[in-house]
């Protein structure tokens, strides 16, 4: 009985944190063009380039549903956002900067959590 209350203990905690990250990331000034869905009837082409849209609105929807087993599978959603971004813009424009700042304030929320 102990062994299954610590497992779920940690996937509390590591979902807890979960929400923490989201958090900040939602409230980073650079955040508006990843706070909700990409509308593929107004950005043309971009159903056809990313073939898995995701965006903070659409983690955190998946995060209070529980489909986020362990910090990593969040993490992968995450980076996906960031990924889909760099593949979709130019590294010198405003939203393609905007993807750069959000992975690099991530990658330091990590570290900080670890
Ligand atoms: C990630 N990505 C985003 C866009 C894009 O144009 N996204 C919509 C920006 C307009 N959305 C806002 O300005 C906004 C949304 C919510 C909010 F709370 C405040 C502002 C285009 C290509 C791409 O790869």
């Amino acid at each position: 009985c102990y062994k299954i209350a610590q497992i779920s203990k940690d996937d509390n905690s590591q979902l807890a944190v979960c929400r923490v990250l989201l958090a900040e990331l939602e409230a980073h000034k650079d955040a508006w063009p990843f706070l909700t869905p990409v509308n593929h009837k107004v950005i043309l082409g971009y159903r056809k380039v990313i073939k898995r849209p995701m965006d903070f609105s659409t983690i955190r929807r998946k995060l209070n549903n529980n489909l986020y087993f362990s910090l990593e599978t969040f993490m992968g959603d995450v980076n996906l956002v960031f990924d889909n971004c760099e593949k979709f813009n130019e590294d010198d424009s405003e939203i393609g900067r905007a993807g750069h700042n959000m992975r690099k304030f991530f990658d330091e929320l990590l570290q900080l959590k670890k």
